[in-house]
């Protein structure tokens, strides 16, 4: 009897979970689809549902919602008319809404869908029109009104799908479906219903079929709903009466994810969960399920698959009576939420410790006065219970405890009754967690991280959902947190790059090599989230390829930078940590940098600028990084020579610096490596710059600042407070020639000759040759200039332009620790940048919470 599965299903059926269940059910048979007003929200829209319920089963029965806005602007209406006010605006546009959708999937009328349509719409005004005189009990009128959304799309739905002429029946769910308020909501009156369903199967043989969601009939066959957003649940009936083989219930996202997309861009699809898991995630405010849609698929044990109408090939979410084994492997989370609009509620007094019946009695009162309750929480003193309900039913529920504890209240036995508003509950559930030690530790830490303070918590005994009573205004910090600490790598970085010069641009090069092994090989995942320079920014939600980021930044047409919302982005609170990579050499960004660190944001640069700046800012920078985030900055000295790591390593293992001597300028090197007196001086330095070893102006090498700069960080980072003017630096530049402009300083460099000339001659006269050279000690201080060394001195073997740095210390006495090697160049430059952001990436984990 079985046909062939459509594509649809057949893709669904790559998924895990569905391979499981062919292994388990014979080909399917009958199949419900639902879908939901956003799959019903236009005429494209209905105009594409066709091709999904094309699925070659036998008996085919679709459940539909009212298109996206319909039922809000019913409800809208009849609270309009019940108080008397004007609803013919809202109707007449409703009326014309659906007017021009049934226009267009059915333009030659053959369905009749406009007079159908007029005819509802009248039947619509005269119900309003009956509810402004109208006495008594006005709900079946009013959940008439509030129904018409699904009668009129349900008859779009048959004419997109081929109506009659292709055998597509259309049920409005009254005829058959009887339900009764109940106290988890509405219940359905399951004999009445399967004895109607069964009559009316039996007149109309019906092998497809379109069937209104949301709407019922009470015992007295007068018009009711499900509750809002019930279609989910009509679905689930409909499946349990047909004694379907599968529920697809079509919406527009891939499936049920790890939290609301809308709070957590980083959410993800889940493939499968168990039916109790759903059950928890819907109660708990995962809108994509009505609570009550499981009871009626799970006592027939039929699979419910969560499909997206958008992207019909992605394979879903299957629930199912239990997750595939491993499944937990993943996390032992499933799903996270957010309840909002909560209050919390505390009876406290001595008066109750280990008196029986205190409970008893405050849950009776809630229940008389018809609060319910969603979370309870009681310390094992037994001092104080509190549970939380909803901010609408607090006064309610205050009233009803304060009276039941009336005599307790006034003999001071109990405190008497607080209220805190203004609460929401983070749910985390999962069948995963049972007797997983550290679900919970991994909860409280993130949150903890993320500065939310936790007023209740609740776990109960099946350890299938823990939830925690928060500050709304924390909600959704609290929710990013408890997302990553569970679904993302601890390693995750959001990362932002200011300044793609020559170093920033090489950086993206490499990162663009190396971040697919990395994240395959290791748990560190780097996301460039923003790019700027000095007048644009590009951000990304997501991340950026580093290969395409100065492209996108070249694109961008309206200056744009803005330092601290380039800040607030990089640093979003959906990622376990942040990192702003500066290499802009920007004195005024480098003036952030407190700030950054502060809030929890690394940095790393190349610039010397808070290195070797004040020492205030270089206070600032060190007490920032108390809170865990940290400052890197081993490019600024020796490029990608691990010069500062070494330096740090030394001290770090109980070493004492006795001195630091280094050439710490590759131009400086390259210029007394080649000065052996065959050519002047100045012929040197004019090749060099040729080479494009020194700076456009030569004086910002041979003036010594900067070798200064780099000893100043050397030397603070070995622990002294030094500032620049404490270096005594020789400025290679004579005097006459420093205040003059650029060009003329180029045409006069001859005057360094003679001097440099007479020095050289000096030196070699004694078997020495000059270099230039930084020292550090306590003996000498900070001095930076030319000396003439001997042969066996370290700093005599280098080339070209290397840099080299020794450490005398303690432990390399006689002996010293020396760092060698090319210290310029954009190359190496940003393989420092980059060592720095791994060694940041690597040394994060589990508990450790950077955001402020
Ligand atoms: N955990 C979750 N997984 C998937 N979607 C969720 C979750 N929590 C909230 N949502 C939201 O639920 C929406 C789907 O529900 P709804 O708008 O009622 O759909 P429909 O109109 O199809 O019935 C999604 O667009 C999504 O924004
Ligand atoms: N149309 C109804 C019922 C429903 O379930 O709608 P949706 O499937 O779009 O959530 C409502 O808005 O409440």
């Amino acid at each position: 009897m079985s046909s062939a599965p459509s594509q649809t299903l057949d893709e669904a059926a790559a998924s895990p979970a569905s391979a499981v269940l062919q292994a388990l059910r014979p080909a399917a048979l009958t199949r419900v689809h639902k879908f939901g007003g956003s799959s019903v929200a236009d005429a494209a829209r209905i105009a594409a549902l066709a091709p999904l319920v094309d699925d070659g089963a036998d008996i085919r029965a679709v459940v539909v919602s009212a298109m996206a806005g319909t039922t809000n602007a019913l409800v809208a209406m009849a609270e309009q008319a019940a108080s008397g006010q004007d609803w013919s605006a809202d109707w007449s546009a409703l009326r014309e809404r659906h007017l021009a959708t049934a226009d267009t999937l059915d333009p030659d009328a053959r369905h009749g869908l406009r007079d159908a349509l007029g005819r509802d719409f009248d039947g619509l005004r005269d119900d309003l029109l009956a509810l402004a005189s109208a006495t008594g009990d006005l709900a079946p009128l009013v959940a008439q009104v509030h129904g018409l959304g699904e009668l009129v799309s349900s008859r779009l739905v048959q004419a997109a799908l081929g109506g009659e002429a292709a055998g597509w029946q259309r049920l409005d769910a009254r005829d058959v479906l009887v339900v009764h308020p109940g106290e988890m909501g509405v219940g359905v009156d399951w004999d009445a219903s399967r004895e109607r369903f069964a009559d009316w199967r039996a007149r109309r043989r019906p092998s497809r079929v379109v069937i209104t969601g949301f709407v019922a009939r009470d015992a007295d066959g007068r018009s009711t709903t499900l509750g809002r957003n019930g279609s989910d649940y009509s679905a689930a009936i409909f499946a349990n009466l047909f004694d379907a083989d599968e529920l697809l219930i079509w919406t527009d996202v891939d499936g049920v994810l790890s939290a609301d997309p809308r709070l957590v861009p980083d959410a993800m699809v889940l493939p499968t969960m168990s039916y109790a898991e759903a059950c928890e995630l819907a109660y708990f405010g995962a809108k994509v399920l009505h609570p009550q849609t499981m009871a009626p698929v799970q006592s027939r044990a039929i699979p419910l698959c969560i499909r997206n109408t958008l992207n019909p090939s992605a394979p879903g979410t299957w629930i199912l009576a239990e997750n595939p084994a491993g499944d937990a492997e993943l996390s032992p989370v499933k799903g996270l939420t957010i309840v909002r609009d909560m209050a919390v509620l505390e009876l406290a007094g001595n008066g109750m410790v280990g008196v029986p019946g205190a409970a008893e009695r405050l849950f009776a009162a809630l229940h008389r006065a018809g609060v319910s309750v969603v979370m309870i929480s009681q310390g094992s003193s037994e001092h104080s219970i509190c549970c939380v309900v909803r901010a609408g039913q607090v006064d309610r529920a205050r009233a009803a405890v304060e009276s039941a504890f009336a005599e307790a209240i006034a003999d001071t036995q109990t405190q008497g009754v607080s209220v805190t508003r203004d609460i929401s509950i983070l749910a985390a559930v999962g069948d995963g967690m049972v007797g997983i030690p550290g679900v919970a530790a991994r909860l409280f830490a993130a949150l903890a991280q993320a500065r939310v303070n936790i007023r209740a918590i609740a776990q109960g005994a099946s350890e299938r959902n823990i939830s925690v009573a928060i500050a709304d205004a924390d909600a959704t910090r609290a929710l990013r947190a408890a997302h990553s600490a569970f679904w993302l790598s601890p390693q995750t970085v959001s990362i932002g790059l200011i300044g793609p010069g020559q170093v920033g641009r090489e950086l993206l090069s490499q990162m663009a090599a190396v971040l697919p092994r990395l994240r395959a090989s290791s748990r560190v995942d780097l996301r460039l989230r923003g790019i700027a320079n000095s007048g644009y920014m590009a951000l990304d939600h997501f991340a950026i390829h580093p290969d395409e980021a100065t492209t996108r930044l070249a694109d961008m047409s309206t200056p744009s930078f803005d330092v601290d919302a380039f800040a607030a982005h990089i640093r979003a609170e959906h990622l376990p940590h942040a990192l702003i990579v500066d290499c802009s050499g920007s004195e005024a960004v480098a003036r952030r940098y407190p700030e950054w660190l502060a809030a929890g944001i690394h940095v790393v640069t190349p610039s010397k600028h808070a290195g070797s700046g004040g020492w205030e800012r270089y206070v600032a920078i060190r007490e920032a990084q108390r809170g865990g985030a940290r400052f890197m900055y081993e490019a600024t000295v020796g490029a990608g020579l691990p010069v500062i790591s070494t330096l740090r390593n030394l001290l770090d293992t109980g070493d004492e610096i006795e001195a630091i001597d280094g050439m710490l300028s590759g131009t400086l090197a390259w210029l007394f490596n080649s000065f052996d007196g065959s050519r002047p001086f100045s012929a040197l330095v004019r090749q060099a710059r040729e080479l494009g070893y020194t700076e456009p102006d030569p004086r910002d090498d041979l003036s010594g600042l900067d070798v200064a700069r780099k000893l100043v960080i050397l030397a603070r980072e070995a622990g002294r407070e030094l500032s620049l003017d404490d270096v005594d630096v020789e400025n290679l530049v004579p005097e006459a020639l420093r205040g003059v402009p650029r060009d003329e300083f180029l045409d006069r460099l001859e005057e360094l000759d003679a001097p440099m000339q007479a020095r050289l001659a000096a030196a070699q006269a004694d078997g020495l040759a000059l270099r230039h050279i930084a020292h550090l000690s306590r003996e000498h201080g900070a001095r930076v200039g030319v000396a003439a060394l001997p042969p066996d001195h370290a700093c005599r073997h280098t080339r070209l332009t290397d840099n080299l740095v020794q450490f005398t210390t303690a432990r390399y006495a006689s002996n010293p620790l020396v760092v060698q090697g090319p210290g310029a160049g954009p190359q190496v430059t940003a393989a420092g940048v980059f060592g720095d952001i791994l060694a940041i990436a690597h040394s994060l984990s589990d508990g450790i919470g950077l955001h402020a």
